[in-house]
């Protein structure tokens, strides 16, 4: 490490024409980036804009190619620079997922490396013990320091880790990487309170501060600096701004009625003239989302837009029987029907694909066929209820091959696959049901960018072929890439609707009104 004295002592960190690559894609691209401390800086910017590559630059995780970081007035030299080294001079990266030691408890993973010993030599977990009350009172989290932090709801993870790298760690330059994201409201305005404070008590503390919400950036952060396709498009003092300004640098100079990315006006058999598959009519949550109804129609791929707490996760939820609505009517094929679970729906051929996937589809350490045909055994069993083998070679290799799954064989362990490839099995699964509706939450996480395409292909060209579709999809781009109609959820109401073919159907305005700009 080079030590240089920097001519500016209020400057946290700094970053000169900073590169990034990784085989074929240049993640950051000559970023100049100074942040003061005493001061919340925004980053903001489109999913794959280079956000979270960036800070993972600044706190040694990753190494920059080119260019020169400056911390606390000391440029580093990149070459040597570690995680370890980041900590000792005060910066500390703040993941959307937390790394902490899920079996170990929370007094322990809070003190790991940083454990306080009594003046004999020996742990003081007394003082270790009072500290993490502390913290968990500041956060609002109700925690036993010996509990388990595995088992603990990850937004409490996040906000112990955020409390461990102010309090215990004493950092200087912290980093949160979208971390507001999966916290509910009250919450997140509390979290957003506290970095305030924070400052104001320690002016030389400096947060920089990722999100997807325009909102959070106007009214808790200082400056904020925008950035597209790695580079840096602007930065600017918040009071200076306003949300539609940053809506327009965020999107960049994108024609109102460009065609969608890849799918063109390319539906043959869908007619709203027929009667809908599915009628949603004033379905209620209270505190998630409101008076929600549309007709969804086969052939139809229907995509809901939102951030996270608009109402939109919980909507398509609740037409799957995981959230039950207070008010509201499901009218699928002409009938009244109830949805008390996921299996349920199956019943009334509603199939559903969760959001986490490893979680709660892929059966681990199982083959690719069993993965593939777990919920159409009954459908496969011959005499004696035994496995009708050739049936389930013939469906499990139809599927490898309609979907074009990178596989050893039908029997390998569906691990081993990418995630890509898992995700394609799971889509597999449901589909070999045979759905009316498909309910697909999240279906391109986690894939890898090669077969982003190729799933959504599938959706728009094989799975609503006599069924319809509603999906929820975090990048705008791809969503509005494979709906024919777009739903923007806004604080739990529907306050926009774009159709395929309007000149409004577009990524730039489907992400405005998702940020709450120009809607009526
Ligand atoms: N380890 C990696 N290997 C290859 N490409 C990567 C890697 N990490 C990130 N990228 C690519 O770098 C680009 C920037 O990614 P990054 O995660 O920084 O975006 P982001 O702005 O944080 O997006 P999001 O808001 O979706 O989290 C993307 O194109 C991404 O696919």
């Amino acid at each position: 490490m080079r030590s240089e004295v920097n001519s500016s002592p209020e400057v946290a960190y700094s970053l000169r024409n900073v590169q990034k690559k990784y085989p074929g894609v240049l993640a950051v691209d000559q970023v100049d980036l100074s942040v003061q401390q005493g001061e919340i800086h925004g980053i903001i910017g489109k999913n794959g804009a280079g956000k979270s590559v960036l800070m993972t630059l600044i706190a040694g995780i990753s190494r920059a190619n080119e260019g020169t970081i400056t911390i606390q007035g000391k440029e580093i030299d990149m070459r040597t620079y570690t995680p370890t080294m980041a900590r000792e001079m005060g910066v500390m990266l703040i993941p959307q997922e937390p790394l902490l030691m899920p079996s170990m408890s929370v007094i322990d993973n809070l003190f790991l490396n940083s454990e306080l010993k009594t003046r004999f030599g020996l742990l003081d977990r007394e003082k270790m013990k009072n500290i993490v009350l502390d913290i968990a009172d500041r956060m609002s989290v109700k925690v036993s320091p010996d509990a388990c932090i595995g088992s603990l709801p990850i937004e409490d993870q996040q906000l112990l880790f955020f409390g461990k790298s102010l309090f215990i760690n004493q950092s200087k330059i912290i980093l949160l990487d979208e971390i507001t994201a999966s916290l509910p409201k009250d919450r997140k305005v509390q979290l957003l309170n506290l970095l305030r404070k924070t400052i104001k008590e320690n002016p030389e503390i400096s947060f920089t501060l990722i999100t997807h919400y325009i909102n959070e950036v106007i009214e808790f952060c200082d400056r904020v600096t925008i950035l597209r396709d790695g580079r840096v498009v602007k930065t600017l003092n918040v009071p200076e701004t306003n949300a539609k300004e940053l809506a327009d640098y965020i999107v960049g100079d994108v024609k109102p009625n460009a065609t969608p990315i890849s799918f063109q006006n390319d539906r043959k058999n869908l007619d709203r003239t027929k009667k809908p598959l599915l009628r949603i009519v004033g379905l209620n949550k209270e505190g998630c989302f409101n008076n929600i109804g549309f007709d969804l129609f086969e052939g139809e791929v229907v995509g809901l837009a939102g951030l996270d707490g608009s109402g939109k996760y919980e909507f398509l939820e609740a037409l799957t029987g995981l959230i039950h609505p207070n008010e509201g009517k499901l009218i699928y094929k002409d009938r009244e029907i109830s949805i008390s679970s996921p299996t349920a729906a199956l019943k009334h051929r509603i199939a559903y694909l969760p959001k986490k996937r490893e979680e709660q589809a892929i059966i681990h350490n199982r083959s690719v066929e069993e993965n593939a045909l777990i919920s159409i055994y009954d459908r496969i069993c011959g005499w004696l209820n035994w496995i009708d083998n050739r049936k389930a070679r013939e469906i499990v290799e139809g599927n490898i091959k309609s979907l074009n799954i990178k596989t050893p064989s039908r029997h390998s362990n569906i691990d081993t696959l990418s995630g890509g490839n898992r995700q394609k099995v799971v889509i597999n699964r449901i589909s070999n049901t045979n759905p009316n509706v498909y309910l697909l939450n999240e279906p391109t996480r986690g894939v890898d960018i090669s077969t982003k395409p190729e799933i959504l292909g599938t959706i728009r060209h094989e799975l609503c072929k006599t069924s319809g579709v509603i999906l929820t999809i975090e990048s705008e781009e791809e969503l509005v890439d494979v709906s024919d109609v777009v739903y923007v959820f806004y604080k739990g109401e529907i306050r926009k609707v774009f159709h395929r073919g309007d000149p409004n159907f577009c990524f730039a305005e489907v992400y405005k009104a998702v940020q709450g700009v120009n809607l009526l």
